[in-house]
């Protein structure tokens, strides 16, 4: 039977050593807490790093570690301290996550640690496919494994392979900057399907996608040679049941199962019964706003000194990645900050700020999340936040006030919350006040909305979601109406190509023959090329036609010395193998110079883009345009011109980033079949890769054996992956006879 293989840099449970034995915590962090139900109600294995390293673990524990993560259908990946460094500290936390989250001034560009992150990352691949069985789907996690999918991929072309990027992807001109752009990118699009929590997200990638690896982007489909890679947005929830469950125990629990923490808070809550508590948890992290919102609540206190005494800041930082220095100096500052405003409200009585820097088991975070009144989460940067998203759910009676920042993934899901901006301190201690006063009618009113929302969104739904469209990609590879050219299917279609009377074959140049260049002039024949076309036009009752949008002057010059038939212009002219042209009826060019202004005011406006003259059509290249803006242009020029041409038995073809104005009466289609009468052929075949090839495709005889260059939709019977896959097969036509 099938499984699912998730493979994250962390396993959801952490090994540690005590006394010679081993002991196993879960792992913080919201990647393990959100994905664990999944992994747990599921039959799937999890393969990461269970947080020790190599020389950490004494030989005899080993294996135990091993037994340890099997009893939980888990796989550890033992790194030792030289790779945790390059990598994990390293490349992953000194230079992607800074990054991704905006933080450039502490962003490291280090050759050794990005040396280090592929070999990791090659290390992970090669775990995954020791389990992968055939059928298998294969979910690769997260920022600390972006070369993963295509390492898969390279050995196991055939494998359905999905990605899940839990931080932000930030704006094409901050990802610009990173050195190994182009090879971060190839490697996550091994992936089938690539998932973010945000649209925003999902966009800025397919911005760089297009940008950088200049690749064509429909909506939020990839196209590669030979695969479409589908992109979209799923917003990771959370066990909403498990914590739910866990309040509504709380409150029936009795005062004897009470833990040491909850009677703390019990007694500061006897102690003043009108005074709030404002809650905050996250790893102790930049991107998290600690600094900010200790700062914020300062101003508050400040501005508003009668809340002196009525409130409390109960801060929960977990320890995070301390080898970073960032991250140590920001555990410094934290401490300088609470020390500094615990001195200067303290009363004899009462502390503003109630610090706990350590990580809490999940009965205390529920203590917490059902005994605090308001949550504060300030993040300047958060791919999600989930801690959001769990105080909501542990609020049974639907009283609390959150207050998220507008930087947090979560605050595109969470609008009843108070959204703020986590650089603005009037706003956050503007929202404070508005949490402190907010009638309860009106909390419940919010809650319920959350509450609901949440609730179907759950992180079963979102992973059954990330699962559903991933498997889909399959079906949606198998089920692609052309068939890939096989060793078999080439075979057969040799066989038949030998047994036929008479034979003709209709080829594409552009994308086909040879590949697109930036300049069309420059995309001319070389020498084995022409020797290969001349070869196989020359063999008994074989004619070969080479049929080309391109306009006549440049196909007869590149075509002068090689005796073949070409049509240009897609069916305009026609040349003889003797080299005489010939006009095709019907035919008009007046129309030309009233819209020829019209391209020329987009050539003004749209950078890198020309019009390409052909006798009796007009194309509009936008190939090095900035690719963005390029397609935009095409639309609004299409709409221009459909209206322009309307009733002037005129078209616009939609090419591979050209548009192209011309007579509706001609077109490849048309051109090819008129060249089938009063021929006897029993061997038809044709190739093209654009939108403009279909016309042949779906007006020659069903019997011909059409061929698509690249995947993309298609009318045609087969398809090739790229234009050295197009010249094997001619030249298979060509040793046939
Ligand atoms: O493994 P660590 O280095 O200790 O870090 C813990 C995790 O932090 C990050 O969490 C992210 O995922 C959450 C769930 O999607 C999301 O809510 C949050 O905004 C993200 O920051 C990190 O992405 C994980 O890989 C880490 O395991
Ligand atoms: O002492 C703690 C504090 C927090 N968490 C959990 O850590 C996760 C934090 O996830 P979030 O998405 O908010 O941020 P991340 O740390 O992943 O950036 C949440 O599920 C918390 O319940 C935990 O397990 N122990
Ligand atoms: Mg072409």
């Amino acid at each position: 039977m099938s499984k699912t293989i998730i493979l994250s840099n962390r396993l959801p449970l952490q090994i540690s050593i005590e006394n010679d034995t081993l002991e196993v915590t879960p792992s913080v962090g919201g990647l393990a807490t959100g994905l664990k139900s999944f992994h747990k109600d599921g039959d799937s294995v999890w393969i990461g790093w269970p947080g020790l390293t190599e020389e950490e673990i004494p030989e005899h524990l080993k294996e135990e570690v091993q037994k340890k993560a099997r009893e939980e259908n888990c796989v550890a990946v033992h790194l030792n301290s030289a790779e945790i460094d390059g990598f994990y500290y390293g490349f992953s936390n000194r230079t992607i996550w800074p990054l991704f989250h905006y933080f450039m001034e502490y962003t490291e560009s280090d050759d050794e640690h990005w040396k280090t992150y592929k070999e990791v990352n090659q290390k992970y691949a090669d775990e995954v496919l020791q389990h992968y069985e055939d059928g298998d789907v294969i979910w690769v996690h997260d920022y600390q494994l972006l070369l993963v999918p295509n390492m898969i991929r390279e050995q196991k072309p055939e494998a359905v392979i999905g990605f899940f990027n839990h931080i932000p992807f930030p704006s094409y001109e901050v990802f610009r900057t990173l050195p190994w752009r182009d090879e971060v990118l190839q490697g996550v699009l091994g992936a089938d399907l690539i998932g973010f929590h945000t649209y925003d997200y999902e966009r800025h990638f397919l911005s760089s996608v297009s940008r950088i690896l200049r690749h064509q982007v429909d909506f939020n489909e990839i196209t590669l040679p030979d695969r479409i890679v589908k992109v979209d947005s799923f917003p990771m929830g959370i066990d909403y049941k498990k914590f739910e469950q866990a309040a509504l125990d709380h409150f029936e629990s009795t005062s004897a199962d009470q833990s040491e923490l909850q009677r703390r808070l019990d007694h500061h809550l006897e102690a003043t019964p009108d005074a709030k508590m404002i809650l905050s948890i996250d790893r102790l992290d930049y991107t998290k706003g600690i600094a900010h919102r200790i700062r914020a609540y300062e101003y508050f206190l400040d501005k508003n000194p009668e809340f002196i005494e009525k409130v409390r800041l109960v801060m929960l930082a977990v320890p995070s990645r301390s080898n970073v220095p960032q991250y140590r100096r920001l555990k410094r500052e934290i401490d300088e900050l609470v020390g500094r405003i615990n001195g200067k409200f303290s009363t004899v009585s009462w502390t503003p700020i109630w610090y706990f820097y350590r990580s809490l088991p999940f009965n205390n975070l529920i203590d917490l999340y059902t005994t605090c009144d308001i949550a504060l989460l300030t993040p300047i940067r958060d791919g999600m936040n989930l801690v959001a998203k769990e105080y909501i759910a542990t609020r049974t009676n639907h009283t609390g006030v959150l207050i998220l920042s507008e930087m947090a993934g979560a605050a595109h899901e969470m609008n009843e919350a108070l959204i703020i901006n986590p650089n603005n301190f009037e706003q956050i201690s503007q929202a404070l006040k508005t949490a402190f006063e907010m009638p309860e009618e009106e909390q419940i009113e919010r809650n319920k909305m959350l509450q609901k929302r949440l609730r179907r969104y759950s992180v079963e739904k979102w992973a059954n979601d990330f699962m559903k469209s991933l498997r889909a990609t399959k079906e949606n590879r198998d089920s692609f109406k052309s068939i890939r050219i096989t060793p078999e299917i080439s075979e057969e279609i040799m066989t038949q190509f030998r047994n036929a009377k008479k034979r003709i074959l209709f080829i594409d140049y552009d994308g086909t023959l040879v590949n697109f260049v930036d300049k069309p002039e420059n995309a001319r024949p070389d020498d084995e090329l022409k020797n290969l076309i001349r070869t196989l036009n020359s063999r008994e009752n074989t004619d070969v036609i080479l049929i080309s949008g391109r306009d006549k002057n440049t196909l007869g010059s590149w075509w002068k010395d090689v005796p073949v038939e070409l049509i240009s212009e897609h069916g305009v002219w026609m040349r003889q193998i003797d080299g005489e042209w010939e006009l095709s009826e019907n035919v008009k060019s007046e129309w030309m110079d009233a819209v020829r202004p019209v391209i020329e005011n987009f050539v003004d406006r749209t950078p890198g883009t020309f019009i390409e003259e052909k006798n009796y059509s007009l194309a509009w290249h936008y190939r090095k345009a900035d690719p963005e803006l390029g397609e935009i242009r095409a639309n609004e020029l299409s709409n221009v011109l459909k209206e322009l041409i309307s009733n002037r038995g005129l078209s616009v073809l939609e090419g591979n980033k050209v548009l192209e104005i011309k007579s509706s009466d001609v077109n490849k289609g048309k051109a090819s079949t008129k060249k089938l009468i009063g021929n006897n052929y029993d061997f038809i075949f044709a190739i093209g890769d654009d939108w403009t090839d279909e016309y042949m495709f779906r007006e020659l005889p069903e019997t011909s054996h059409t061929v698509k260059v690249g995947i993309k939709k298609t009318s045609a019977r087969y398809y090739v992956e790229g234009t050295p896959k197009v010249r094997t097969l001619l030249e298979k036509f060509r040793d046939n006879l």
